[in-house]
């Protein structure tokens, strides 16, 4: 290692190497599929008022709101019903004074109409069925009103949700299916989004082999293929390629090539510490490898090649994900127009010794109790990088400070969210 340095000072020197992915390009997705999770790029406005046009509230009777104002329990106002309106292409007629028309819930209210009656408010109760009034009702021609309405009541105005012209999302959003709704609604089909971070995931290591596959003697599963692949999109990111690359320097510095021709950022693990055969050491001179005062995630390498940055994480499971963790996750995110995962402060549920010198990130799992000391955290299986089924029960990494060597039970820690 040619240096050693503490986390923050690595995070910092990962940030300025990363400055340049942010004020990411825009493009369009479609809000029939691709949208969620998006982040849009810039305010979109209503084409058009929404409402489109004025249309019920309710399924009932379009009337005059003065024809009927002196309705009331026992004194209801009859009217004649003219027509019939359903929520389907086409322009009612214009509603004379003293009559009604029987309307459907979303149907346009006819010009002259400026109140809708609901069904359970006359003598016809429910429309439930009933899909030809004058064949099925007996005073068919005609409703029984029992309750007055102001004008404008169960009409909804063009407009009245969104304006034309109105911002209907804010850019910035992480589209959700409600802001999907609000699009579609507006007869808006494509977003403009912004270009996630495409980052390649490239695993070193002769012994591996994909999860699919069957590990012959000494080989075992690519775990931080996957992981990492997985981290990254759930970043905001977007995985550009994926590599395995064996233990042979010119191998894995043609990936590499490759890597940074297609991607924004490469993403290398394994082959960094203190081996005969560290690989991205050997394959990458012109990157700086480092000591990074932290447990798991000691071994760092940072630099640029072939005109991208390249991150290169240690190749131990827990290490290569703590790593993208303390590292790199609100970078990307950032990048993308994400919010940074907020650290949440906790109690310790037991007591917790620590090698002095180094920040240790430990695995923790929140613990259910009915009191208020505030949320209770307990470390979950051992402090070994290796240890990625125990990583799998927890919920957070504890934040241990390098100078600590001992946190009581009910001490206050730090937690990152996984
Ligand atoms: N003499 C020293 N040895 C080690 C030191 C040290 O300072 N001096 N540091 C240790 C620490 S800490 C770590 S972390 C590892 C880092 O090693 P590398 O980054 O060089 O990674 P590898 O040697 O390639 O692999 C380490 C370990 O992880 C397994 N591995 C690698 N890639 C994957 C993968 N994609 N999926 C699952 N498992 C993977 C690999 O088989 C090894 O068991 O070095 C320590 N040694
Ligand atoms: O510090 Mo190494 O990074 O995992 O155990």
């Amino acid at each position: 290692m040619s240096e050693r340095v503490d986390v923050e000072q690595h995070r910092a020197d990962v940030a300025e190497l990363l400055a340049g992915l942010a004020g990411r390009p825009a493009e369009e997705v479609s809000v029939h599929e691709g949208a969620l999770g998006r982040v849009l790029a810039s305010d979109v406005v209503a084409p058009g008022p929404l409402p489109r046009f004025r249309n019920s509230q309710m399924d009932g009777f379009a009337v005059r709101a003065a024809d009927v104002a002196s309705a009331g329990p026992g004194a209801p106002v009859t009217l004649p019903v003219v027509g019939d309106v359903a929520a389907a292409p086409g322009e009612p007629a214009p509603l004379e004074p003293g009559t009604a028309v029987r309307i459907m819930t979303g149907a346009p209210v006819p010009a002259g109409a400026d109140a809708v009656v609901p069904v359970e408010d006359t003598d016809h109760v429910t429309f439930n069925g009933v899909r030809d009034d004058a064949a099925q009702h007996g005073s068919a021609t005609q409703v029984e009103i029992s309750r007055g309405r102001q004008t404008g009541e169960f009409v909804r105005e063009p407009g009245s949700d969104v304006a034309e012209g109105a911002v209907v999302l804010r850019a910035g959003t992480v589209l959700a299916p409600h802001h999907v709704a609000a699009a579609a609604a507006c007869g808006i089909a494509r977003l403009p989004v912004r270009v996630p971070v495409s980052v390649a995931v490239v695993s070193t290591g002769s012994e591996l082999v994909a999860p699919d596959d069957e590990p012959g003697p000494g080989q075992i599963w690519d775990a931080n293929g996957p992981a990492l692949a997985a981290a990254v999109v759930a970043a905001g990111g977007q995985v550009g390629l994926r590599l395995a690359v064996p233990d042979d320097p010119e191998v894995v510095r043609t990936g590499l090539e490759r890597a940074a021709a297609l991607c924004d950022l490469v993403l290398t693990t394994g082959g960094v510490s203190q081996g005969a055969y560290e690989v991205v050491k050997d394959a990458l001179p012109e990157v700086t490898f480092r000591s990074v005062a932290m447990q798991p995630g000691g071994p760092q390498g940072l630099g640029q090649f072939a005109g991208k940055p390249v991150l290169a994480f240690p190749g131990n499971p827990v290490s290569a994900q703590v790593s993208f963790v303390v590292f790199l996750r609100d970078l990307l995110r950032q990048a993308g127009g994400l919010p940074p995962v907020r650290q949440v402060p906790a109690v310790l549920d037991a007591v917790v010794l620590s090698p002095a010198g180094k920040r240790q990130l430990l695995r923790g799992r929140w613990v259910d109790d009915a009191d208020d000391a505030g949320a209770r955290v307990a470390v979950v299986g051992g402090p070994g990088s290796h240890l990625v089924a125990s990583m799998a029960a927890a919920d957070v990494l504890i934040d241990v400070p390098a100078a600590a060597t001992r946190l009581d039970e009910g001490a206050e820690v730090i937690t990152w969210p996984l």
